[in-house]
């Protein structure tokens, strides 16, 4: 069975720890974790996995190692374990912005990279994960990893030059759909709805709208479209919408993140 390690111990770690125990993909005595401090290790060890402070006893433990970091640590890391890295690792980077080339660059030549952006609905395994693999990945090992990540979500495997995309898509997309809820349910607040009926409502809508997209392959605007009734009302709110800009605003929003992933490639080359 596959041993997984986790360098970082922050919130992608928690969360992809959690959705793979809860697939049964990995058991804790399996997954091995190393962080800066113990203080960040304590939320892992709930879990019953291995933890310690030395990354390159995490690297040595894995089959599969998971660099959980924030981008501008890599250089750092990555010289650290660099030695500790053998022709059978297997290392997966989920840092926005961290090309494959800058992390082969700075580990022995026969390291087998891959690249990954995910979310953290992969806790509930239901991430939308995608990947890329580097020059020394085998097709055994590319298959490890769509395993891997399929236990804990919709998984694509996809060029490295799309990856900035997806993190603007995947990787962050969470974060405006709660910005997004926290508004509807404030308007349902609003006009006297209680806190909890509003988000659980607004919530089942979205879901529910997200899974009518995956599940029949339809266009979301064909569907947008059956649920405007001639002179009805949500036309009415749509064109209120359209006025306010909220599909520009929503392209400008994930422009801007795929910007800031292009600069934290600049800032590892
Ligand atoms: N949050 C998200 O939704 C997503 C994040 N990512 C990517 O995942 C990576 C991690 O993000 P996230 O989990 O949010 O960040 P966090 O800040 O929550 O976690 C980072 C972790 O790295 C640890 N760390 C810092 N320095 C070292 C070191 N020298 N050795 C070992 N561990 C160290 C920190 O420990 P300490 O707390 O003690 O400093 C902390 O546990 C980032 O690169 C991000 O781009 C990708 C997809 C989604
Ligand atoms: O905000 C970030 O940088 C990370 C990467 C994608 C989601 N969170």
């Amino acid at each position: 069975m596959t041993t997984v390690g986790f360098i970082g111990a922050g919130k992608v770690t928690q969360a992809l720890v959690k959705g793979l125990l809860s697939s049964g993909a990995v058991t804790p005595s399996r997954i091995y974790a190393s962080s800066k401090t113990e203080m960040s290790l304590q939320k892992l060890k709930v879990f019953g996995v291995n933890t310690c402070l030395d990354n390159t006893w995490t690297v040595k433990n894995s089959n599969i190692t998971v660099l959980a970091v924030k981008p501008l640590v890599y250089p750092k890391i990555l010289h650290e374990i660099a030695p500790a890295v053998g022709p059978n690792n297997l290392i997966i980077s989920v840092a926005a912005g961290v090309t494959i080339k800058s992390i082969e660059q700075r580990l022995p030549h026969h390291a087998k990279v891959a690249r990954a952006m995910l979310n953290t609905a992969v806790q509930i395994r239901d991430g939308a994960i995608c990947y890329s693999t580097g020059r020394n990945v085998a097709d055994a090992d590319q298959e490890l990893i769509h395993r891997f990540f399929s236990s804990v979500g919709l998984t694509l495997e996809g060029e490295e030059k799309h990856l900035d995309a997806v993190v603007g898509l995947s990787g962050s997309a969470p974060a405006y759909f709660y910005l997004i809820l926290e508004a509807l349910s404030d308007a349902g607040v609003r006009h006297g709805l209680s806190r909890d009926v509003s988000t659980r409502h607004a919530s089942q809508a979205m879901l529910g709208a997200a899974r009518m997209v995956l599940e029949s392959g339809r266009h979301p605007g064909e569907l947008k479209d059956e649920v405007c009734s001639p002179g009805g009302v949500t036309i009415d709110a749509i064109y209120s919408m359209e006025k306010a800009g909220v599909r520009a605003a929503m392209m400008d929003a994930v422009d801007a993140c795929i910007r800031r992933n292009y600069e934290l490639a600049r800032l590892n080359e």
